[in-house]
């Protein structure tokens, strides 16, 4: 695996012959098959998810720089109104049910107070009942990204999740005094390696990934990429490594500060393609239009989440590439476009989910 030493000079470099070299040595390994592609034992395949996006909640308790989503105004969607876009993403035969919101929602006493209304005592009570009702009559499978969770409430949701996900975002606490994370107790890093670690501990199937471009240095995007793989060295739960690159969007306290650009995004992916072992590494196609194909070259294996239905909440302003589109852009380097559901394949054991789950997921395969 590359040290830390190497990995700073790639990120430094400014030889195109040298990041050409990388790219070059990674892709013989891929075509030897000796290669580290993710999870993925063929390495010319490509994945993605057919997903519906569930914004369950937009209040939060943090106010990160670059969010778009949180709104003091806030919305709390009905079940019914869940209910609705599950129905719906089931006609369309999506399989993830992703249910990304607010950090302790409940910490909102207007919130906790209508939670109470409906007879539940608290966000997770609620969340719950809603991913039970989506096991038994939809064939989504629940996929939990709200932020910090205690082990308790990670083991409660393990019963009802194919997968959970966290963002680490970016290891370096420094973060946390600048304008990207200094109104986000939720974002120590701290906290969120003891959740991926809990996760862990519980064999939770899990997501994470680094935010690019929210004004870490070098060294913290490398320490990030490095930390992560500790603790799936040490848990073995980390199925995939999403590398979110930062949107300036107006309105937001970093609608000013610089995006990443093209070939930051495509080393940092090179990186953690020779840093990460055993683990899928994923781009967001929408937040990539024109690049993404050039990411395929550099060893991104997932594309993650696409939704026929419904938009990306966190980046409303990007829309989702049709399938054909990424098919296209697959088909042209060689690869081969492959849905997968939100928990990897590795994992669809009895050691790695609730039995009901393991169940659900025997039905769901069988019927495709
Ligand atoms: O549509 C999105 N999906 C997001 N996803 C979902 C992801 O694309 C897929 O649903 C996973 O690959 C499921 O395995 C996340 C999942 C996580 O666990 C953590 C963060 C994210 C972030 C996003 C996101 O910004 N937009
Ligand atoms: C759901 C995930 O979306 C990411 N996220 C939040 N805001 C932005 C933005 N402006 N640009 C890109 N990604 C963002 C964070 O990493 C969060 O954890
Ligand atoms: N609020 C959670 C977090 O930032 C979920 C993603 S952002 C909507 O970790
Ligand atoms: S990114 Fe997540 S934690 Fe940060 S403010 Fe937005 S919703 Fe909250």
């Amino acid at each position: 695996m590359i040290n830390h030493e190497n990995a700073l000079n790639l990120l430094n470099s400014t030889s195109t012959t040298e990041i050409l070299e990388n790219l070059l040595n990674l892709s013989k390994l891929d075509d030897t098959n000796n290669g580290n592609k993710g999870n993925k034992g063929n390495s010319k395949t490509i994945t993605y998810s057919k997903n519906a996006f569930i914004p369950v909640c937009t209040w939060c308790r943090n106010i990160c720089g670059y969010c778009t989503f949180r709104e003091e105004n806030y919305t709390l969607l009905t079940k019914e109104q869940m209910k609705e876009t599950l129905r719906e993403a089931d006609k369309y035969n999506c399989h993830e049910a992703l249910f990304t919101f607010g950090e302790n929602v409940d910490e909102n006493p207007k919130i906790m107070e209508e939670l109470n209304k409906m007879g539940y005592n608290n966000i997770i009570e609620y969340l719950y009942d809603i991913e039970e009702w989506c096991l038994n009559n939809t064939d989504l499978l629940p996929h939990t990204n709200c932020g910090i969770l205690t082990y308790e409430e990670l083991k409660t949701l393990r019963e009802v999740n194919a997968s959970m996900g966290l963002m680490l975002e970016n290891s370096s606490s420094r973060l946390c005094k600048t304008i990207a994370h200094k109104d986000s107790i939720g974002k120590l890093p701290k906290t969120r390696i003891e959740m991926m670690e809990n996760a862990g501990k519980l064999k939770i199937p899990f997501t994470t990934g680094i935010l690019i471009g929210i004004g870490e240095t070098k060294e913290e995007l490398i320490n990030s990429i490095f930390e992560i793989n500790r603790i799936n060295e040490k848990y073995g739960n980390i199925q995939e490594v999403i590398i979110q690159n930062f949107r300036a969007k107006k309105g937001i306290p970093m609608e000013n500060y610089p995006e990443p650009t093209p070939i930051e995004i495509l080393k940092t992916i090179i990186l953690s393609r020779m840093i990460l072992k055993d683990i899928s590494v994923q781009v967001p196609p929408n937040l990539n239009k024109e690049t993404g194909q050039l990411l395929l070259l550099a060893g991104i294996d997932d594309w993650g989440g696409v939704s026929p239905i419904t938009k990306d909440f966190v980046n409303p302003e990007a829309p989702w590439p049709e399938i054909e589109e990424l098919e296209m852009f697959s088909r042209e380097l060689g690869y081969k476009l492959v849905e997968r559901l939100p928990v990897y394949e590795k994992y669809i054991n009895n050691e790695w989910l609730d039995d009901r789950l393991f169940k659900k997921i025997q039905d769901i395969k069988r019927k495709k």
